[in-house]
Formats: structure tokens, sequence, C-alpha cells
């Protein structure tokens, strides 16, 4: 692996019973509210991540009448400041841990900013069917009220849960499980924040037992990319559509590194005269993929024929096509075959 991750990485051996007869579950703890603290039990902003994998498993102790747990503490930073060596090493550790006969599932712990962003990446690189949950909390652990504990439980039973197998990466809050491709965080400060766009919830705790509305199933095109060897992830900027946003910000993403650029397009995926005109431009000069997709939450930016040269996100909102296009990049795609990626996750594509 070119990551060392003995050097990055502290295993912690989560010192909890082992149960013989209980499937095993590994958490991987990244930090965020979840794993915060706050000076009084009525504090929700302004608090800081302070708690290990250790604290957050010994907070909830029915979870080890559900699963023997194994630990990994990633990093314990705040979700915006999550990066590609976490990224990596993430997929990395899982993929590993999956391929052990004795690991049912796995669990990360995550702030909830950027968790969809991780989410789509862990979905997008994993190889496995079973089962990954990426959980988070609103309110940090101090806090009355504090959400985390039922979620990390909720997030440890899934992850034992055979019907919760082959449906990719699902994140799970506040009794509501849905899809990494599909949902995303609504709300900046009540616990029930994350949703499912159009294509909707995967399933739903009742008395902390999931149940699912449909049959195994993955989202319509959604892709692997075997990133083994990656030791960095490509540089992919979003410019976010509106009134007379400005061009200049097109040259500004290419000069300072960008190998893509997503727009957050208006509407259906609209550029806005000024970002159109530099981006074509810099297409022509350059030739570097270009998605444009939506700001709104929902919808579809429609794919572009083959001649064009801006490429159409489809379903995918602009954070989640970042992730693709930073992939697609990686491995190499050349545009076309990027065009064909985003094209894919349309309904009743047959592209
Ligand atoms: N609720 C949260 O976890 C928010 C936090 N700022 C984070 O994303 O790390």
């Amino acid at each position: 692996s070119p990551v060392d991750l003995n050097a990055l990485l502290r295993r912690q051996d989560v010192d909890t019973p082992q149960n013989a007869s209980l499937p095993n579950v590994t958490i991987y703890s990244t930090g965020g509210t979840i794993a915060s603290v706050g000076t009084s039990n009525t504090q929700t902003i302004g608090y800081s991540v302070g708690l290990g994998v250790q604290q957050l498993v010994d907070a909830v102790p029915e979870i080890l009448n559900i699963a023997n747990i194994d630990g990994y503490q990633v990093s314990n930073v705040d979700s915006g400041r999550i990066n590609s060596t976490i990224l990596l090493n993430l997929t990395q550790l899982i993929n590993a841990e999956l391929a052990k006969e004795t690991v049912a599932g796995v669990v990360i712990t995550h702030g909830t900013d950027t968790l969809e962003e991780t989410a789509m990446f862990l979905d997008l690189t994993i190889n496995s069917t079973k089962p990954v949950v990426i959980v988070g909390a609103m309110r940090p652990a101090t806090a009355l009220s504090a959400d985390g504990p039922l979620n990390l439980l909720q997030a440890v039973t899934l992850a034992t849960s055979e019907v919760a197998r082959g449906r990719g990466v699902m994140i799970s809050l506040n009794d509501r499980i849905g899809s990494a491709l599909y949902t995303t965080k609504m709300h900046a400060n009540a616990p029930d924040t994350f949703y499912a766009t159009e294509q909707g919830q995967l399933g739903f705790y009742i008395n902390q037992v999931p149940y699912f509305y449909y049959e195994h199933a993955l989202p319509t095109g959604k892709p692997f990319f075997n990133i083994s060897g990656a030791t960095d992830l490509p540089h992919v900027d979003i410019l976010y559509a509106h009134q007379q946003a400005n061009g200049a910000l097109v040259n500004a993403s290419y000069e300072s590194g960008a190998e893509g650029i997503v727009f957050a397009g208006v509407g259906a995926g609209g550029l806005t005269p000024a970002y159109s005109l530099a981006a074509q431009e810099l297409y022509n000069a350059t030739g570097i993929p270009m998605v444009a997709s939506h700001r709104s939450p929902d919808g579809f930016a429609p794919i572009s024929e083959s001649n064009g040269w801006i490429i159409g996100s489809g379903p995918l909102n602009p954070q989640k096509s970042r992730v693709m296009l930073q992939l697609a990049i990686e491995v190499g795609y050349d545009n076309e075959k990027i065009r064909s990626l985003f094209a894919g996750t349309m309904p009743d594509a047959d592209a």
C-alpha cells in the first residue's frame, strides 16, 4: 500500500468483552459533532471535537449486546477538515477489513457537514457487499438530548444486519437509512437533517430494528473505482453559479491546479453567462473535464450530446459530482468516458 497506514493510524483495540456468539463490527472514528464536547449541557454550537472511539463506544454499553467492537481512530476533526489522505486511508482500511471473513460490517463516525462526500467516496471505492454505515450527530455528546449515542447504536445494528447487505454505503441518522448517492444534508442545525432527494430513503429504524422499503438494490449506474494505488486525489473545484457570477473564477481555479471543474448551476445546470464563456474558452484551450450540476438540491442536469464540451451531472448534486469526477480523473477516464459515467446515473439510461 502506498500509504503507510501504521505510521498514520493508531489501531485502538477498543477494550470490550468478546462474545463468540455475536458478529464483529469495526468502527472508524473521524471526529465531528458525534465526538464533540461542549462546556455545558445546553451548548449546541461552538463545541469542540474531543472524544475518541473508545469513549463513543463506552457511552453506549447496549452496543455490546449487538456486536463485538474493534475500532480505529482515523482522525479527530471537524468534517470540514476531512482530506484526501483521510479518505484514502479509510477506503484502504475498510476494504482490507471487509475482506476478513470474521467481520460482519463497518461503521464510520463522521461530522455531518461533509458526511455525504465521504459516503459518496467510500461508496465508489469499497468493493464489498457487507454493510458499510456512516453515522454522525447534530448535538454534541454533552448536550441534553444528544443524538449520537442512539445514532451509533442504530448504525452498529445496521452493520450486523443481513438485510443491509448489497446496498452500498448507507447514511444512517435520526432513524433514517439513506443511500450515499442520494442522501444530502438539508438542515444546518436541526437533528433531522439528512434527507434523500427524489430517489427516496432506503429504510427506517423501528425500535432500533432496521426495516428496508425495497429488496436489495443499488442506485442506477453506480460505478466502482479501484484506487488501491492512489496516494492523492485530483484537485477538482466547485464553482457556484448565481446572477452575475464572476467568470474570472474559472481561470483562477484552473491556474491554481484544478484538473476538473464542477459548476453548481442554476436550474437544470445553467452556468450563467460569464462562467459559460470562460468555461468554454478554458475547455477549448485545455480540454479539462467540466461538469454542470444543479444548485437546487433535487432534480437533474441533462447530459449534453457527446460533441458538447460540458457534461451534465444528471441527478448528482455538486458535492457528489465532484467526488465522482475526482475518481474518474484519478483512474484516467477521458471526457467521453466521464460523460458516459454521469449519463449512467440517469433513470432509464442505456448509455
Ligand atoms: N453535526 C456535525 O457533525 C457538524 C460538524 N461541524 C462537523 O461536520 O464536523
